[in-house]
């Protein structure tokens, strides 16, 4: 049995992983496989390179197939209606954001700045006195009572709901009034209703607090449910099916003891769930990944987890802008399980009706911050609304959310309002770099190196100084811009020959700075061999570019942050930075591209020492930068294209951010080695450290045994003891 098997994985995947050389899973895989399989919602917080996309792929992978395989197999016993003995709270009379336990019986909403409501899956009419409780579990504010089928779920706010909130207010038809005493976490709120006198009267802790509302003759044959309204709190239900806390009032009855004549079912229980018949279109999971390159990337990866799954075959699907939408469309009506792809060109096929959302148990956020950041939380939340939130078989809608840097405050806010229950697996509570990640500083100082005002050739600078006036030995901030601009070409060329490199990826700021760059070292001939990858490259170019660099036919891959998340290079070496990102959080996706699953990696950072001058074109550029030269600055009027680049405080940023000093060097780029122990190779494992999965396997084994060992003798002491049996 592999190591993964162990943790709950099918043996026909970990073969697959075990072909990979995958001996061990990885600290995130450890603790995020058992949770997603057991059918939990989870945020997994992890360095780069620490194994995220299969610590969400093999689960995902495996519940898939085992569902395809109930299908075929006709085993439809676990489907889950809501509407047999038990009194519980709804799973589908609810608002979104509000969620419900397995179990039924305790809500919570996370949504600071709305209500939230669920209703019962019973109701009770005509007749009879009946009592449950309402625990309040945590802080927040919370109102709960009664209300009818059609009220309104924010309760109190219709004529049709009757509540009682935690300031110490009942209320109806949207009026509050003062009724017994506030309360709060730890109060039990006992919600009586009389069909008999009709009204509804509420006690707090044990305590009467007297009539709340007279129900009008007219509405008493309406059929009552159980309701709450939550925000930014949690409650806790017991309609009796254990033992109260305080007992009901003589002439009460617990609501689960309703003569059944007076019980009716909440009719908003089947509508919700999702069909179990399969239907081509309407895959089981959906992936969502910033970039084609990574959207193409999990999708590959699924495809060499699930090479032994047979019968029935899992079919993915890579959803992204520049593959002919046409093939996408007929495929998807052939039959697709797991879709990865990218916002875009997800939503276009969504809206077009060609992808359903019907059938979808897993809704994945890869990169989530980051999905985030560029904007598409409304798209997340319009899909997220559109998915049935329990599946045909009774399975809760399982979302998975995770990056290297999930600790932004909208990731948070994303959480609480769409996820159930999450569970955080975060190895480091704060975003970090790996210890595999040497990376360091070098400090470009046109006032100190003034080399670039006699250099007979150099990289083709952005353009942005073209008006302005350049000279050697003059220091105004313009023609130091151009000076770093024009030193941060030559650094890089002498980092790559100091430290030998022979394969590195290297960022800039913008697609101008990387067409100039690649245009750079291609004039070195062979010595510098190099492809490019950002956005107005074509599509087939891109992934053709990509696919050079990682099978080693080109020394170099210049990009813009297009390529800073999730890209998988095996054990790429090294990284440079020519001009520090904009977003603090690409620096550690950026560096992340090294020091990769166990090997060591040298990211070197150039930071001007002065005001870089630079192109920034936002949405108030009509070409939004192509042929675009007007280099007045955001803040003039009219309104420039060009900002003023501090890199010092970017720099500053992001080592508050990460809580840590970065080591900086000399610009003859010699990396002192001696925290590194001078034995590191770049791009290898480390040696002699003990940590290797190989290593690891072996310095267990005995130990394992003789736990083994101990376990059997456990196991066979206890079946002596109670039940006699004789150990041989
Ligand atoms: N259990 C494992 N044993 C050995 N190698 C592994 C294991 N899990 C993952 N890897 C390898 O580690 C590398 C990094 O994995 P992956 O791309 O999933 O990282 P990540 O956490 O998603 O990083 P990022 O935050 O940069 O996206 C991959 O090359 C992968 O094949």
């Amino acid at each position: 049995m592999t190591a993964f098997e162990e943790f709950g994985v099918l043996p026909e995947l970990g073969k697959a992983i075990d072909e990979m050389d995958w001996t061990l899973p990885t600290d995130v895989q450890a603790e995020a496989i058992p949770l997603i399989l057991g059918g939990g919602d989870v945020l997994m917080a992890a360095e780069t390179g620490s194994g995220k996309t299969g610590a969400f792929c093999l689960p995902i992978l495996q519940i898939v197939w085992e569902t395809l395989k109930d299908i075929q197999e006709g085993k439809t016993s676990k489907v889950l209606t809501q509407t047999s003995s038990e009194w519980t709270m709804s799973f589908f009379d609810r608002t979104d954001a509000l969620a419900v336990t397995p179990d039924g019986l305790r809500c919570q909403s996370r949504d600071q700045q709305a209500w939230h409501g669920c209703r019962a899956t019973k109701g009770v009419h005509t007749k009879g006195n009946y009592y449950y409780e309402a625990t309040v579990t945590d802080e927040g504010l919370c109102r709960v009572g009664w209300s009818t089928q059609a009220a309104r779920l924010d309760l109190g706010t219709c004529r049709l709901g009757f509540g009682f909130g935690g300031t110490g207010k009942k209320s109806n038809s949207k009026q509050f009034d003062d009724y017994g005493t506030a309360y709060g976490k730890n109060d039990v709120i006992g919600c009586l209703l009389s069909l008999s006198n009709g009204e509804i009267r509420y006690t707090k802790n044990g305590e009467d607090l007297g009539v709340a509302f007279k129900l009008d003759q007219s509405r008493r044959s309406d059929c009552y449910f159980p309701a709450v309204v939550l925000k930014n709190a949690e409650m806790s239900f017991n309609f009796g099916s254990t033992p109260f806390k305080y007992a009901p009032p003589k002439d009460y009855i617990a609501l689960c003891q309703a003569p059944k004549e007076n019980v009716k079912h909440n009719v908003v229980a089947a509508g919700a769930v999702a069909d179990s018949k399969p239907v081509n279109n309407a895959p089981q999971a959906i992936i969502i990944e910033p970039s084609r390159e990574l959207a193409e990337q999990t999708c590959t990866q699924i495809t060499k987890f699930k090479k032994y799954l047979e019968n029935p075959k899992v079919r993915e699907l890579l959803v992204v802008g520049g593959i002919n939408v046409k093939d996408q469309i007929s495929q998807l009506n052939a039959g697709v399980d797991i879709v990865v792809g990218t916002p875009g060109r997800l939503e276009d096929l969504i809206q077009g009706g060609y992808l359903a959302l019907t059938h979808c148990r897993f809704f994945v956020l890869d990169e989530a911050d980051g999905l985030l950041k560029a904007g598409y939380g409304d798209l997340i939340e319009r899909l997220h609304r559109q998915i049935p939130k329990i599946t045909s078989d009774g399975r809760r809608l399982q979302m998975v959310v995770c990056s290297a840097t999930l600790h932004a405050f909208e990731v948070k806010k994303m959480a609480e309002k769409l996820m159930h229950f999450p569970t955080w697996v975060d190895l480091k509570g704060e975003d970090s770099v790996p210890e595999t990640v040497h990376h360091v500083v070098v400090m470009v100082d046109p006032q100190k190196d003034r080399s670039w005002e006699n250099l007979q050739k150099h990289v083709q600078t952005d353009g942005v100084h073209a008006k302005d006036n350049i000279r050697s030995g003059n220091t105004t901030p313009e023609t130091l811009s151009e000076a770093v601009k024009i030193l941060k070409g030559e650094y890089c060329v002498r980092a790559i020959r100091e430290h030998k490199m022979d394969r590195a990826i290297i960022f800039c700021r913008t697609k101008l700075d990387c067409d100039n760059l690649e245009r750079y070292l291609k004039s070195f001939g062979k010595e510098f061999t190099c492809v490019c990858l950002h956005g107005d490259r074509k599509p087939a170019e891109r992934k053709g570019n990509l696919e050079l660099f990682k099978a080693s036919h080109v020394k170099f891959l210049i990009c813009t942050d297009v390529a800073a998340r999730g890209i998988d290079i095996s054990g790429l070496p090294f990284m440079i930075n020519i001009t520090l990102p904009d977003e603090k959080s690409n620096y550690v996706h950026r560096i992340g591209r090294v020091g990769r699953a166990e090997r060591m990696g040298l990211a070197i950072s150039l930071v001007a020492s002065v005001p870089e001058k630079v192109w920034y074109h936002g949405e108030w550029c009509s070409s939004r930068g192509r042929n675009c030269w007007n280099t007045n600055l955001i803040d003039d009027r009219p309104k420039g294209c060009c900002m003023w680049y501090n890199e010092p405080q970017y720099l500053a940023d992001i080592e508050d951010h990460l809580n840590i000093t970065i080591q900086q060097v000399e610009p003859d780029m010699k990396v002192p080695c001696n925290e590194f122990d001078g034995k590191v190779v770049y791009g290898q494992k480390r040696q002699q450290v003990g940590s290797g999965y190989q290593d690891h396997v072996t310095q267990m084994a005995p130990v394992v045994r003789s736990l083994q060992e101990l376990e059997s003798q456990t196991q066979l002491y206890y079946l002596k003891m109670h039940h006699n049996v004789s150990i041989a």
